[in-house]
């Protein structure tokens, strides 16, 4: 009776939070230590209930006692971060000197979940920027930054690459720019067909002058090769 009650109070502070949303689509605005801390205790609740239903004792078991709120947490707090906080600060730099040549940076961890399965999927992003002349230079580190945001929520692979790259355009107004993404996704790997550990996902997506321009683009794909063997 007591525990019932404490779901209607707790589902009802959750409710008020905000809308559902898509899995991958930020919630309006991050959600405060309050907020979380109710997500986190109805997220429990409802896992206690999922083991109840799977039988696994977890009032008892010494190894999956505090595993639900275990979990829940991972969610809020990791899984689906990217979801409940504010995108990262961008540090903006006047482009001085005019830079107009092709900047790459990667690899960059890609640490995210599948939606299908709730599966790990991991790799490295490499993003190439053309600037505009006239316009700004973001800090480095904002890339890896964007690319954890974006990938901290249930993602397939497809939409992580264009949310990077469609963020970034409106972001920076560059010139050009590519977002690539290899990874293994542990949906294929672990379970289903049992893929190999090897098999990887390519997804490449170019925004402005880089979708246009073949040669820019033979220039980020080597510079892809390069920066995944170490080589650049
Ligand atoms: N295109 C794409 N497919 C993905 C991604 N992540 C997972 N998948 C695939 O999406 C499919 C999931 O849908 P279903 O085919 O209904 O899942 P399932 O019946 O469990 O199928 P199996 O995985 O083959 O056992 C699987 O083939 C996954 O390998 C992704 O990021 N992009």
């Amino acid at each position: 009776m007591v525990i019932h009650m404490e779901r209607q109070h707790v589902s009802v502070s959750i409710h008020r939070l905000r809308p559902p949303r898509l899995a991958n689509e930020g919630v309006n605005g991050a959600l405060d230590s309050s907020e979380r801390a109710a997500m986190i205790g109805a997220a429990t609740l409802k896992l206690e209930e999922l083991f109840d239903v799977l039988q696994v004792d977890h009032r008892n078991d010494h190894n999956t006692r505090d595993t639900p709120q275990r979990v829940a947490k991972m969610f809020v707090e990791e899984i689906m971060h990217g979801r409940y906080c504010d995108p990262p600060a961008i540090t903006e730099f006047d482009n001085a000197q005019g830079f107009d040549q092709l900047i790459v940076t990667g690899p960059i961890d890609v640490r995210s979940t599948c939606a299908h399965h709730l599966m790990p999927f991991y790799g490295e992003a490499t993003i190439g920027v053309l600037p505009a002349p006239g316009g700004k230079l973001i800090g480095l580190s904002k890339y890896d930054r964007i690319v954890d945001y974006f990938a901290s929520r249930l993602q397939i692979q497809e939409e992580l690459v264009k949310q990077i790259g469609e963020y970034l355009v409106e972001k920076t107004a560059p010139r050009g720019l590519a977002v690539r993404v290899s990874a293994v996704h542990m949906c294929k790997t672990q379970r289903g067909v049992r893929a190999s550990h090897r098999g990887r996902m390519v997804s490449t997506a170019y925004w402005g002058v880089l979708a246009e321009d073949a040669g820019l683009k033979a220039e980020f794909q080597q510079e892809c090769i390069s920066l995944e063997r170490g080589r650049s």
